[in-house]
């Protein structure tokens, strides 16, 4: 009897152990390098013993542009190379339109956000979001940014009265979460600003991410077999995490539908607008490369109707989310480059005096004509890429891909910092060095379009791209206008990158702010 089981746990095991050392050789037989994987961890415990980009940049520069590394089970071709992911996110994006995330997520639900959504359902909800955000409606929302900036520049100048050093990425993070408070939801300024406020204790909610949300994912990839479970675990665990969100939201779109008068430009109102009947319809049964990109340029109209409402919710919920933290850093990093690169910081303050001549944060209009405030904030970008793995994506069917074969199911992912440093687009100088001037017409001109990438690429980049600009940029604008960022002995010189929920900066972004003294320059056009 014992001799039995003995024999069935040794056929067990060494079935297991030819099928995951068969699953190994996947990279081989595409022809694919990478890094030894562990027999249980794949290179998992490599990756998490470092900062992802790092553990990428050795292995680019042992294995080449594009290898193959194991994420526990799952096999993910990682590229810094420019023409293949231009075959992937654009070329061929009808098969490659969905991001790699883990099995865990149950894509088909409709409390599912579009960055988690699927084929046909993510395309519907990219049709009723993409009018949302295009250049009209960004104009319209601008005064509702100016309004949350001049706020802030009333909290700078008691800053700057104060004479001390201070954490500038914390009093950004107040100020975007003011702006995509109110221009999110139509929630006011100062229930924000009050610590005690329930729209504050809610995100706060949600931006944490305790260990236990991981669970589901390790569970469905250590083992597949438990896949489903896996998927109700976390649909239990996120309703739980953004319940009271869920219901700020839901009572902010029961208002607007009750109370036509509370009506007002911002993005639910946006959405609510968006009607999404006649989008179903609309959405053709085969998806072409060419009928996807269309998806870039807005939707049309239809009827409501409740399963939208409760996913227009959803993706209302995923705006706060995403709005937040992304701009608040991506301003903290700009912050740094003032502080610690004056000679741009002069050439910013050369263009701001030139254009913003009036009181106040600047207009849509304005921002858009300053181009030295654009290449400044790309080049931030560029250096401080803030979700670096947002963009990937997974092969929906089998493909050819610069002459690779890539099977179904096979993850593809960016490896963003080794095509950011890479002097082939980026030197000279030194792709270290911050400099705008990298981002003159003319260079971007020569550069593949592959090459920056802090917001993706493809029909599937971030929707949000245009709204994050626009907020920087007008806050950029009036803070260096008003002040000069200096360093001070608290700055952390290089600063330190460590991986959150996004890459941030390892300490506070302490500066200092002087008052600058200008003779306005009245030539705006
Ligand atoms: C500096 C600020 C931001 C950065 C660096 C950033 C970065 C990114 C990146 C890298 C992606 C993945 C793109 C891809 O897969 O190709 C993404 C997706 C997305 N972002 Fe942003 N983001 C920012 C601000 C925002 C804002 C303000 C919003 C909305 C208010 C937003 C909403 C989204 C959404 C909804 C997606 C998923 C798009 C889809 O799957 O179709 N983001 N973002």
């Amino acid at each position: 009897m014992w001799l039995y089981l003995v024999a069935v746990i040794v056929i067990l095991a060494s079935v297991w152990l030819w099928q995951r050392i068969d699953s190994y050789r996947v990279f081989k037989k595409m022809g694919i390098n990478g890094p030894p994987p562990n027999l249980i961890f794949g290179n998992f415990r490599q990756i998490m013993s470092q900062p992802v980009w790092m553990a990428y940049r050795k292995w680019e520069q042992l294995y080449g542009k594009t290898f193959g590394v194991f994420f526990l089970n799952s096999p993910s071709i990682v590229t810094s190379d420019v023409h293949f992911l231009q075959e992937v996110f654009v070329k061929q994006f009808s098969k490659f339109h969905q991001r790699e995330i883990p099995d865990s997520i149950d894509t088909e639900d409709e409390k599912t956000n579009m960055v988690f959504a699927k084929g046909k359902r993510w395309k519907r909800l990219r049709l009723i979001s993409n009018p949302t955000f295009s250049s009209l409606k960004m104009k319209q929302m601008a005064p509702l940014i100016q309004e949350s900036v001049n706020s802030f520049m009333e909290a700078m100048e008691k800053r700057c009265q104060e004479e001390k050093p201070f954490d500038i990425h914390s009093e950004f993070q107040g100020l975007t979460m003011e702006v995509i408070a109110s221009c999110g939801f139509g929630i006011e300024l100062n229930s924000v600003r009050d610590n005690t406020s329930p729209f504050l204790a809610a995100c706060c909610k949600v931006f944490s991410t305790p260990l236990v949300m991981m669970w589901p994912m390790f569970i469905a990839e250590l083992l597949p077999s438990l896949t489903g479970l896996a998927k109700v675990m976390n649909k239990y665990l996120t309703r739980k995490k953004m319940r009271d969100i869920d219901a700020l939201v839901s009572a902010a779109v029961q208002s607007r539908l009750n109370d036509p008068k509370s009506r007002r430009v911002d993005l639910l109102q946006l959405m609510l607008d968006a009607k999404t009947d006649n989008l179903d319809s609309t959405v053709p049964q085969a998806m072409t490369d060419s009928d996807v990109i269309t998806t870039q340029e807005g939707g049309e109209t239809g009827q409501q109707n409740d399963s939208s409402l409760s996913e227009i919710q959803a993706q209302c919920a995923l705006f706060l989310f995403a709005g937040y933290e992304t701009t608040s850093t991506a301003l903290a990093y700009a912050a740094y480059h003032l502080a610690t690169s004056p000679e741009a910081q002069k050439a910013l303050q050369a263009e701001v005096d030139q254009y913003c001549t009036d009181e106040g944060a600047p207009s849509y209009e304005t921002i858009s004509k300053m181009q030295y405030l654009d290449m400044f904030l790309k080049e931030s970008l560029r250096l401080h890429p803030i979700a670096p793995f947002g963009p990937g994506r997974t092969a929906q069917e089998s493909s050819t891909v610069m002459g690779v074969h890539i099977p179904k199911g096979m993850k593809i992912r960016c490896d963003v910092y080794s095509i950011h440093m890479d002097p082939e687009h980026w030197g000279p100088p030194d792709p270290s060095l911050f400099c705008p001037e990298r981002f003159t017409a003319e260079r971007i001109a020569k550069r593949h379009p592959m090459a920056w990438l802090p917001f993706g690429a493809g029909p599937r980049n971030c929707i949000g791209m245009r709204f994050a600009l626009m907020e920087a940029k007008m806050t950029l604008a009036c803070l260096v206008k008003k002040f000069s960022v200096e360093t001070c002995a608290e700055t952390q010189i290089p600063l330190v990158h460590v991986a959150r929920c996004t890459v941030q900066p390892e300490k506070a972004i302490t500066v200092r702010l002087t008052r600058r003294h200008v003779v306005v320059n009245k030539t705006e056009e």
